[in-house]
């Protein structure tokens, strides 16, 4: 059975947006054996602003995201979210509802991230840099809305390519679930130096979810 593979559409769910399986027949899942928890933390607040990480090294170096990151032996998912936001940018989570949940595989990596994604709507302290990331302000108003604060747009095209298929639901503060495998990257031309170049999405699914099922192993 292929239907999404893992965190199955169980019929409650909202209308999936997915390239799969119609137009990518050919293209299975890809295989994983090990699950791993991540967390995935986003600032926001009432009047539209959200508070994204430039990443300076590692994993995602060279794009905006939110902060987070594995969960480490003894700690819930929640108590990883707020030390990894801590940890990335200096501020201390007073309300922080859990709004969605997204796996990622990649092409030769039996690791199936299982990435935990929070709002943040309440915080202590104010966003800054830090060994990891680099936070900055945005706006999630289109640029037509007349109270929009002189902030830049949220940048897509230095973010991760699936983000912009599953921001619509976090920004309507829907909960969702979803999945996206990565072919590998091609191979960089010897000598060549630079950033890597990214793998394309192979496969992928959203879909708006209620609470349970986005909680659900
Ligand atoms: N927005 C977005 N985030 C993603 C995607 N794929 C992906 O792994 N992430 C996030 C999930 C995690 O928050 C982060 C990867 O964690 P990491 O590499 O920073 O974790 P880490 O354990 O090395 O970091 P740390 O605990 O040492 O701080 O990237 C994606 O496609 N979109």
């Amino acid at each position: 059975m292929d239907q999404f593979a893992s965190l199955l559409p169980s019929g409650s769910i909202g209308p999936v947006h997915t390239n799969g399986p119609s137009d990518s027949l050919h293209l299975s899942w890809l295989p994983t054996s090990t699950l791993k928890q991540y967390t995935l933390v986003f600032p926001v607040t009432e009047d539209g602003k959200i508070c994204l990480g430039m990443k300076k090294r590692g994993f995602g170096a060279g794009r905006y995201n939110g902060f987070g990151g594995k969960v480490e032996p003894g700690e819930t998912v929640f108590e990883a979210a707020k030390r990894e936001l801590h940890e990335e940018a200096n501020i201390v989570a007073t309300k922080m509802p859990h709004c969605g949940r997204i796996r990622f595989a990649f092409e030769d990596s039996p690791v199936l991230m299982d990435v935990f994604v929070y709002r943040v709507e309440a915080w202590e302290g104010d966003p800054s840099e830090t060994e990891e990331m680099l936070p900055a302000w945005h706006t999630s108003l289109p640029p037509s809305d007349p109270s929009m604060p002189q902030l830049p747009q949220i940048p897509f095209d230095d973010m991760w390519p699936d983000d912009d298929l599953w921001f619509p639901l976090f920004l309507a503060k829907k909960s969702f679930v979803g999945r996206v495998d990565f072919n590998k990257p091609p191979v960089a031309p010897e000598g060549s130096e630079g950033k890597m170049e990214d793998g394309s999405m192979r496969r992928w699914w959203f879909a708006e979810a209620p609470v349970e099922l986005m909680q659900s192993s």
